[in-house]
C-alpha cells in the first residue's frame, strides 16, 4: 500500500504549552488505521492540525506527494481530506438534507445563490448534489428523517449526519474523531458496519476511539500516541503487548 498521509516532526502548542511534540506517522492508502492513546495525548489536536483547523508550529504534512501543512480546511476538503467531530457541528436549524447540501463540493462562485440567479451550470450542479445527498441519506438510513431539523435527531443519528457530511466531499481520507462515543450498542454496530463498507470501497479511514473492542475489530494498523508523540504502531496484539503502551495508559490512571 502506498502512503496517503505522512506527518513528520509535527509540533503545535497552546499558550506556551507544547501539545504535539514532534509527531511522526504514516497512513497507508486503503487502510483502516486506529489512533489510540490516553486522554490528553494529543489525538484530536493532531486531527485539528492535519485537517487545517489549526496551523502547525513546525513539521511537515503530505497528502500523497503534496505538502499540505497550513492549508485551510476547505482546500483540504477539496483534495479529499475530511474530518468529523466528536460533537456534531453545523447549523441546528437546518434539516438533515440542507445540512448535507451545505457540504457538497462546489466551484468558486457556485452555490444556492448562483443556482437561484439562474446559472445553468450551477443549477445542474445543485441537482447533482441533491441526488448525492439523497443517496448518502439513504445509505446511512437517515432518509426517514431527511427533512427534520438536526436538533430533533438522536445523538447517534447526529453522528451519522457527521459521517454523511464527510461523504458529501467524496473523500479519499476520513479522520473520524470518536464517531461511536455515547452511541447505543445497536447504532454503534450500524456505524461500524458503515465504516467497514466505506473502507472496502476504497476510502482510507483513521479512527480515534477509546473502546478497545472496536479498535481491535476494525483497525489494522493501530498507532498509539502518548504525550504528544507517536509511541508504537502495529497490530492490536503487538501494541497491546508493548510495555511502553501499558505504561502510558497506567501512568495516566495513577
Ligand atoms: N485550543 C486549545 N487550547 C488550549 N489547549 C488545548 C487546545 N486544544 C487542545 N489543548 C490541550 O492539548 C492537550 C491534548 O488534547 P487533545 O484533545 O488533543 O487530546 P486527546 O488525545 O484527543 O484526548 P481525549 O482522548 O481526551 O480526547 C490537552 O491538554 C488539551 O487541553
Amino acid at each position: 500500500m502506498s502512503d496517503l498521509l505522512s506527518v513528520r516532526g509535527l509540533e503545535r502548542g497552546f499558550y506556551g504549552v507544547s501539545v504535539l511534540q514532534g509527531v511522526d506517522l504514516t497512513i497507508k492508502a486503503g487502510s483502516f488505521t486506529g489512533l489510540i492513546g490516553p486522554n490528553g495525548a494529543g489525538k484530536s489536536t493532531l486531527f485539528n492540525v492535519v485537517s487545517g483547523l489549526y496551523q502547525p508550529d513546525a513539521g511537515e504534512i503530505r497528502l500523497g506527494s503534496e505538502a499540505i501543512g497550513g492549508l485551510a480546511p476547505d482546500r483540504l476538503v477539496a483534495r479529499g481530506l475530511v474530518r468529523t467531530f466528536q460533537l456534531a457541528r453545523g447549523f441546528p436549524k437546518l434539516s438533515v438534507f440542507q445540512h448535507l447540501m451545505l457540504y457538497g463540493p462546489r466551484q468558486q462562485g457556485e452555490g444556492l445563490v448562483a443556482a437561484m440567479l439562474g446559472g445553468k451550470a450551477a443549477r445542474h450542479r445543485e441537482a447533482e448534489l441533491a441526488e448525492r445527498a439523497l443517496g448518502i441519506a439513504r445509505r446511512l438510513r437517515l432518509d426517514h428523517v431527511i427533512d427534520n431539523p438536526v436538533t430533533a435527531l438522536s445523538g447517534g443519528q447526529k453522528k451519522l449526519v457527521e459521517i454523511g457530511r464527510a461523504l458529501m466531499a467524496d473523500p479519499k481520507l476520513i479522520l473520524l474523531d470518536e464517531p461511536m462515543a455515547g452511541v447505543n450498542p445497536s447504532l454503534t454496530e450500524e456505524i461500524a458496519g458503515h465504516l467497514i463498507a466505506l473502507n472496502r470501497e476504497g476510502i482510507t479511514i483513521c479512527l480515534i476511539e477509546h473502546d478497545m473492542g472496536l479498535i481491535r475489530r476494525l483497525c489494522d494498523p493501530i498507532i498509539v500516541m502518548a504525550e504528544g508523540r507517536t509511541l508504537v504502531e502495529g497490530s492490536f496484539e503487538t501494541v497491546a503487548a508493548d510495555t511502553r503502551v501499558q505504561e502510558a495508559y497506567l501512568g495516566r490512571r495513577h
